[in-house]
């Protein structure tokens, strides 16, 4: 259970269920255009259908999961193809507008990008959108809650400049946007980062030797990719017989590497399930010893925006929402 710092009213949330789906409505909206409606309840109800069959038993038969996946996925491609279409059509009549990925894509004037390649591209960006990134978010707050230290020093961080604060310390958010609701609440009015506010979170982002205060989210987000990743690993396979200290693999095989077995390493990680965003004050991120993203030619494209994305809900959420005194939520209450 929270509490609302902006109206007090107590606010149960279930992480695992409304991180993806706001964070899912939030991508869909800047990469197709679509507001929270029916076409994006369709788009994630057949999203979900698509992404069970993905590791499934290969059989494509009436029934299967497999089957019912492929289905999910044309049903996704026939709205997305009809949306590019109307967009199209639009800016033959009213000249090219830029407002999501789509645009942007359709924009291309190399005459490579089919209607087809567009549509496949969207559906591949919502993985990281439906889980990737709601699982980072889910997992820093709950070693957050674990860590009320952590948890102080961010609001700390995030307390805002004086003009902005209200005596007690406490960030004047009476203007800004919920981010979440009881279920009664209206759309939640995202209150964008200043000019500073998203330089200073870019920089952040982006440093590969993090060494600002143990508090900062980047320190969060860090210390969360290495402790609760959703990825675990990734498969590569062997285009050659290649040794690998001592291990012979030969030609073909698929290799499973473990970034688990290196992140929860006591020799690199000094107490290694212990949630400590403080480790990454003098331990930089060597690209051997973490690799939450994969690393050398296939690195994950969206790291920065992940990174960027957990920031920002972050700041929100420890801004607008505080735990409330423990008699609230303990179990005899
Ligand atoms: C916490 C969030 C994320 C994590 C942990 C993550 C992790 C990864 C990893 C480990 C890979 C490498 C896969 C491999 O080498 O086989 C990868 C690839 C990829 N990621 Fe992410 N990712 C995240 C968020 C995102 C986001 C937000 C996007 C885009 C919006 C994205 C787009 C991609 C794409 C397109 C690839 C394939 C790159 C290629 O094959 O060349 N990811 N991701």
């Amino acid at each position: 259970m929270l509490v609302c710092r902006s109206c007090t009213c107590a606010v149960i949330i279930s992480t695992v269920h409304c991180i993806p789906h706001i964070v899912f409505q939030t991508l869909v909206k800047g990469l197709i255009g679509l507001q929270p409606g029916d076409d994006t309840t369709f788009l994630k109800r057949e999203f979900q259908q698509f992404i069970a069959g993905l590791m499934s038993l290969p059989v494509k038969l009436p029934g299967t999961r497999l089957y019912r996946s492929l289905q999910a996925k044309k049903r996704m491609s026939r709205l997305l193809k009809k949306i590019i279409q109307e967009k199209r059509n639009r800016n033959r009549i009213l000249g090219p507008t830029v407002n999501d990925v789509i645009d942007v894509l359709i924009g291309d004037t190399s005459g490579q990008l089919t209607d087809e390649l567009i549509s496949d591209n969207m559906i591949d960006l919502m993985i990281p959108a439906e889980d990737s990134v709601p699982v980072l978010i889910t997992l820093a707050i709950k070693y957050l809650s674990d860590c009320p230290r952590a948890l102080h020093k961010l609001q700390g961080y995030h307390s805002g400049p004086p003009k902005n604060r209200k005596p007690g310390g406490q960030t004047d958010t009476r203007n800004r946007g919920r981010v979440f609701g009881t279920g009664r609440a209206k759309e939640p009015a995202i209150k964008y980062p200043t000019k500073h506010e998203a330089a200073r979170i870019r920089t952040q982002t982006r440093s590969l030797t993090l060494t600002g205060p143990a508090g900062d989210p980047s320190a969060v987000i860090t210390e969360t990719l290495r402790l609760g990743n959703i990825i675990g690993g990734i498969m590569r396979k062997a285009v050659r017989d290649v040794e690998v200290k001592g291990h012979f693999i030969p030609k073909g095989w698929c290799v499973f590497t473990y970034f688990r077995s290196v992140h929860l390493d006591e020799s690199i990680y000094g107490e290694p399930l212990c949630f400590n965003p403080w480790r990454w004050k003098e331990k930089g991120m060597s690209t051997s010893n973490f690799t939450p993203f994969g690393g050398g030619q296939r690195l994950c494209p969206g790291l920065d925006l992940a990174r960027l994305e957990a920031s920002i809900f972050l700041h929100h959420f420890v801004t607008n929402f505080t735990q409330p005194p423990a008699h609230l939520w303990s179990q005899n209450s």
